[in-house]
């Protein structure tokens, strides 16, 4: 592996791997995007995977939130996307506006095409070399995210060929040929483990999951489908970074929407951190979880649309549910799903500064 700069700021390590923090660590999904003139000045000269595929732009991009907010970030996070997975796949997949998957899977006949070996390192190693520049720009300034899509949420992409409001033909899937699904979702989980194991190796110091789509399952439709992939991924990472006897970093796991399930997936699913959306008090995801794992999130991202006021009270008693009176612990401030494009980016700047002014008990 190579050698990175000393870590300046670890605090999101420290609250990933459960311990009390001066303050709550705090960064935010999508952070680097299109709520940022600078991101949209290097959209307009390239194609979205391009910017994912040439590392200095992804290296770029991953910045400019670092640079903008300094000081106020916690962590970066790699510039890419979920949808990088089914590309190593052998799958189209392009950007017009949101993802479109020319050909997407419409029978379990379709996956049998999918090469059964991937080379996932010469497929993504894009990924890998924009980590390692990023690890050294930023000079232990903060530590980097690497990340996946999770095997429910891109075989979903996978099969209705693009977002969907009913998801009906990827669950007509789960419910017609339930073994050839599993199967499936195997095969995705096993290209994600070799992904986040490069990406580690790359120089990543913390990986998240994303199971964007894990509420749009029945609660035992998770555990069946979904739980048993998540759990191949966090069992199977590790065993591969013991083997090749580099340090496991923290991992999370962000099941949106399944609110329901946290408790299992605190008991088995095998990660250092769940992250949640809006819908759940943190009180309530205190309880259900246990000190098992740490918790991430969980603001509204509509607040950063209703002003100042609002914003502040809400961070504050996000702050006392998530800390219970107690010091704060365990909890990464973020908000409760990715940041939309329309934010004026000085209403994000306050949303950092009052998690760094009320987020410690
Ligand atoms: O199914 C859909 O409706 C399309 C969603 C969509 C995806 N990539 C996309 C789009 C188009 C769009 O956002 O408009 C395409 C996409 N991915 C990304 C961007 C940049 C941005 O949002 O402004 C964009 C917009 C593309 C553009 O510039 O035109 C970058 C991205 N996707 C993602 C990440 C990781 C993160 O969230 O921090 C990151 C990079 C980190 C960062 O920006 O700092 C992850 C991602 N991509 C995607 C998903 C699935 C769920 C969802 O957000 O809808 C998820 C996971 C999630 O956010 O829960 C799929």
């Amino acid at each position: 592996m190579a050698s990175f700069p000393l870590m300046k700021n670890d605090l999101i390590l420290r609250a990933a791997r459960g311990e009390e923090t001066e303050r709550a660590p705090v960064w935010v999904m999508r952070q680097a995007g299109r709520y940022l003139p600078e991101f949209l000045a290097v959209r307009a000269d390239h194609d979205f995977f391009e910017i994912c595929r040439t590392p200095a732009l992804a290296m770029e991009v991953t910045l400019q939130p670092i640079r903008r907010y300094s000081g106020l970030l916690d962590a970066a996070i790699i510039f890419s996307d979920i949808l990088v997975v089914p590309q190593a796949m052998g799958m189209e997949v392009i950007m017009n506006p949101g993802p479109h998957f020319p050909n997407p899977l419409i029978t379990p006949a379709d996956a049998e095409k999918l090469p059964k070996v991937v080379d996932v390192d010469k497929e993504l190693g894009y990924v890998y070399e924009a980590i390692t520049q990023t690890r050294h720009a930023l000079k232990g300034e903060v530590p980097l995210i690497g990340f996946c899509g999770a095997p429910w949420t891109l075989f979903s992409y996978m099969i209705e060929g693009g977002g969907s409001k009913t998801f009906h033909k990827c669950k007509s899937w789960l419910f017609k040929y339930p073994e050839e699904s599993k199967a499936l979702l195997n095969q995705i989980a096993d290209v994600c483990i070799d992904f986040l194991v490069g990406q580690i190796k790359a120089g990543a110091q913390l990986v998240q999951v994303f199971d964007s789509w894990a509420g749009e399952l029945a609660p035992h439709h998770f555990e069946e489908f979904a739980l048993p992939s998540l759990q191949r991924i966090s069992s199977g990472v590790r065993a591969k970074l013991v083997a090749a006897g580099i340090p496991v970093v923290p991992m999370t796991l962000f099941p949106k929407g399944q609110n329901l399930q946290i408790a299992l997936c605190a008991d088995k699913a095998g990660y250092d951190v769940i992250g949640i959306d809006w819908c759940i008090d943190p009180a309530d995801a205190r309880r259900a979880v246990g000190d098992k794992v740490a918790l991430q999130g969980n603001l509204d991202p509509n607040l950063l649309y209703g002003g100042r006021d609002a914003l502040e009270r809400e961070v504050k008693r996000m702050s006392e549910s998530f800390n219970g009176g107690k010091k704060t612990k365990a909890w990464i401030a973020n908000l409760g799903h990715g940041i939309t494009p329309g934010v004026d980016p000085e209403d994000m700047r306050w949303f950092l500064e009052c998690v760094h002014s009320h987020s410690a008990a």
